[in-house]
C-alpha cells in the first residue's frame, strides 16, 4: 500500500524543479512512497516590488508560511533552498531531515546581448549596472568592478533573466523605477534548475565571489517527532552536504547574521579535512573581513565556530550591526 508524503514548496520554476528532485530521490529510495507536491505562493513570490525586509527578510518571505503548514500537520515535509533559511534562530518543532547532495555552489554572471565580460573588466564597470537582490553579491561585484552600479533586482530566476533580456525596469516600493540592467549575478544552480545554464557568461570562482552559506544545497524540513518522515528523509540525506551545512550555518549562528548582512561562508571537504572560508563585507565593498581555516571534517561546527570567532576578533560585529534591520 502506498504511503503518502506531502511536501510543500514555493511554486517558482526553480522551487518546483528542486522539489521534483526530492520526490525522485525519495521514490527511488523507498518505492512504497507516494510523494505529493503541494504548491504555495508565498508573499516573497507574489510581491515582486518591495525589498524583502518588510516581509521578514528571505526567511519570513519564503519560508515561514510553508513551515506553519508542517507544524500544523497539513504537510509531512517542506522544501527550502538552504541558503534562504535563517541561520540565526531555531525553528521549534522542525528539523532538517535531509540535505541533498550539493549542486555547484558558485555564482554566475548573466549578460544582456551586446555586453561582454571584457567590457565590464576594461571599464571597471563604469557606465554599466548589475541587478541583484543579494547584498553579498553586490559587495563582491563592487570589488570586481569598482565603478559599476548595483540595482536591487527582484524576481524568480527565470523571470529575472527575462527582465534583463527585455530591458525591463525594476519598479520601486515608493513608486518610480530603476534600470534596466546590463547584467545579473545569480546562483549557478538556480540558472541550471530553470534550464538557462547556457546564459552563464562567467562562473565566479569562490575566490572571486565567496558563496553564501548553504548555497546550492536543497534542504527538506519535517516535524521533529515525525519519526516515519525522518526515517524516509534520512535515506536521501547526503552526509557531505550535511557537514557543509553544519559548518557554514554555524558561522551564521555565531555571528547572529541577519537576512540583510553581507556575509559568505563556504566549505570544501578533502578526505578527513574540511576547509571553511567566511567573510563579512560592508555594502559598498569598502571593507572586507575574511578568514579561512582548516579543521577536522567530522567536527564541522567546531570549525564554523572558530572561523566565526576569528571574524569577530577582526571586527565583524560592527559591520553586521550597521546593516541590521530595525
Ligand atoms: N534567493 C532565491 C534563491 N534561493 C536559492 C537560489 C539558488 C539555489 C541555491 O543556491 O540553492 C536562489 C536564486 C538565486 O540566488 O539566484
Amino acid at each position: 500500500m502506498a504511503i503518502p508524503v506531502r511536501i510543500g514548496t514555493r511554486k517558482s520554476v526553480m522551487a518546483l524543479a528542486q522539489t521534483e528532485d526530492i520526490a525522485r530521490r525519495l521514490s527511488a529510495a523507498a518505492s512504497e512512497l507516494d510523494v505529493q507536491i503541494v504548491k504555495f505562493e508565498t508573499i516573497g513570490d507574489s510581491d515582486q516590488i518591495s525589498k524583502l525586509l518588510p516581509h521578514g527578510g528571505k526567511g519570513g518571505a519564503f519560508v515561514q508560511e510553508i513551515r506553519g503548514a508542517v507544524v500544523a500537520g497539513k504537510l509531512d515535509a517542506c522544501m527550502h533552498s538552504l541558503k534562504d533559511m535563517p541561520g540565526n534562530e531555531d525553528t521549534p518543532g522542525l528539523v532538517i531531515g535531509a540535505t541533498l547532495s550539493r549542486d555547484p555552489p558558485t555564482d554566475a554572471l548573466v549578460l544582456r546581448e551586446g555586453v561582454t565580460l571584457e567590457d565590464l573588466r576594461k571599464s571597471r564597470g563604469k557606465g554599466y549596472s548589475i541587478g541583484t537582490n543579494a547584498v553579498r553579491r553586490g559587495a563582491y561585484a563592487k570589488r570586481l568592478f569598482p565603478e559599476i552600479e548595483i540595482i536591487h533586482f527582484r524576481g524568480a530566476a527565470d523571470s529575472r533573466v527575462r527582465k534583463l533580456d527585455n530591458r525591463e525596469k525594476q519598479r520601486l516600493p515608493g513608486g518610480g523605477e530603476v534600470g534596466p540592467v546590463d547584467a545579473l549575478i545569480m546562483a549557478r544552480s538556480g540558472l541550471e534548475r530553470v534550464g538557462l545554464i547556457h546564459r552563464m557568461a562567467h562562473e565566479f570562482s569562490p575566490h572571486e565571489m565567496l558563496p553564501s552559506a548553504g548555497q546550492g544545497i536543497v534542504a527538506v524540513e519535517c516535524a521533529v517527532n515525525d519519526w516515519q518522515t525522518r526515517r524516509y528523509l534520512s535515506l536521501i540525506d547526503d552526509p557531505v552536504a550535511r557537514l557543509s551545512c553544519d559548518a557554514e550555518r554555524e558561522v551564521l549562528w555565531v555571528l547572529n547574521g541577519h537576512c540583510n548582512s553581507p556575509m559568505a561562508a563556504f566549505s570544501t571537504i578533502n578526505g578527513s579535512e574540511m576547509t571553511l572560508s567566511a567573510s563579512v563585507l560592508d555594502e559598498e565593498g569598502g571593507s572586507f573581513i575574511e578568514t579561512t581555516r582548516t579543521g577536522s571534517a567530522d567536527r564541522p561546527r567546531e570549525l564554523g565556530r572558530a572561523v566565526a570567532m576569528e571574524l569577530l576578533d577582526k571586527g565583524a560585529a560592527a559591520i553586521i550591526e550597521r546593516t541590521r534591520p530595525e
